[in-house]
């Protein structure tokens, strides 16, 4: 899937703002940014529901909106909302759903696998929030699509659903199949994901596998344990200028800088240099979420 230079407004609201991205076959690829970012609006062009009003949409080669019937049976979606008839029940709007695909999946084992089966008499507007929420990736992967979209898949969902959510997807991706799909779970994106967007603004600001984001300009900490009073200040000089080191309490030492093997290395050769020997070092590298916080900043809009 391809988006090129989209841009998309509310009004004088500019949500999308000349954002390109790519979307490998076969991948999981992630859709990240702060709330108002323009993730949906982007999801919601490829998907066919908005015609973009500059810039180009391929999606499995083709244009979401001119080509919408043949897409159709080929394309899985879960909306953040929505989608579902409140009245009907569970099952019977799995069952249905499956009956509109050439080769669905089984529905009733599908709905057993996400822990759908006691309440598969419930009508929609009755199940609590993350039933529906189970409910509505169920009715976007019963049909055995070949690219699935799914807007925060695991939002309201408990830690049990959450694993069985990721379990499933990784086995779609097993199968081949490729998704998106937008998440502010960065555990869940650095987890599953292989290829990361980080959207903000209207705009992709970076891009890369999970491992590639957090090793880009990482800041990390390395922790480790000597004899108290160690001269971290010649250690320091012996370190690149901008990393620290301080004696945290008596014998604890934290160092922080960009970590990388040289690092690591510089510092345990002072130490042996020194005849200071090093116990429990512990590195510590940057999380998804500190590298999203340092893209995206750590004040909310
Ligand atoms: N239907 C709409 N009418 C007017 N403005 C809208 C509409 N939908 C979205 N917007 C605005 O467009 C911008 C992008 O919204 P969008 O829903 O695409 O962001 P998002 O990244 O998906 O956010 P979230 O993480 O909160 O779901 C926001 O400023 C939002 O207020």
């Amino acid at each position: 899937m391809q988006v090129r230079d989209l841009v998309m407004r509310y009004g004088s609201t500019t949500a999308v703002d000349g954002l390109s991205l790519d979307v490998p076959e076969g991948s999981i690829t992630a859709v990240l940014g702060p709330n108002g970012a323009g993730k949906t609006t982007t999801v919601e062009t490829c998907e066919g529901f908005r015609a973009p009003q500059s810039g180009s949409v391929r999606v499995l080669g083709l244009d979401p909106r001119l080509d919408a019937v043949r897409l159709r049976p080929r394309v899985g979606v879960m909306l953040q909302s929505g989608g579902a008839w409140t009245g009907s029940r569970a099952t019977e709007m799995l069952r249905h759903m499956a009956s509109l695909h050439a080769h669905p999946l089984d529905p009733d084992a599908l709905a057993d696998r996400l822990g759908l089966a006691s309440c598969g008499r419930t009508p929609y507007r009755r199940l609590s929030g993350g039933q529906q929420q189970r409910l509505s990736l169920a009715m976007a992967v019963v049909g055995r699509p070949e690219l699935l979209f799914l807007d925060e898949p695991t939002a309201g969902l408990d830690p049990q659903a959450r694993r069985a959510t990721w379990e499933l997807l990784a086995e779609l991706r097993g199968a081949g199949v490729t998704v998106v799909l937008t998440t502010h779970f960065m555990d869940e994106a650095e987890q599953l994901s292989d290829l990361v967007h980080v959207v903000d603004a209207g705009t992709v600001i970076a891009s890369g596998s999970p491992a590639e984001l957090t090793a880009a300009g990482a800041r990390g900490t390395i922790r480790f344990a000597a004899r108290p009073g160690v001269d971290v200040v010649a250690l320091m000089e012996a370190l690149p200028h901008d990393t620290k080191v301080e004696e945290v309490e008596g014998g604890r030492y934290v160092l922080t800088g960009e970590i990388d093997p040289r690092l690591l290395a510089d510092l345990t050769r002072w130490c042996a240099d020194h005849d200071v020997l090093t116990e429990s070092v512990l590195v510590e590298r940057q999380s998804l979420e500190d590298r999203f916080l340092d893209l995206t900043g750590r004040t909310l809009r």
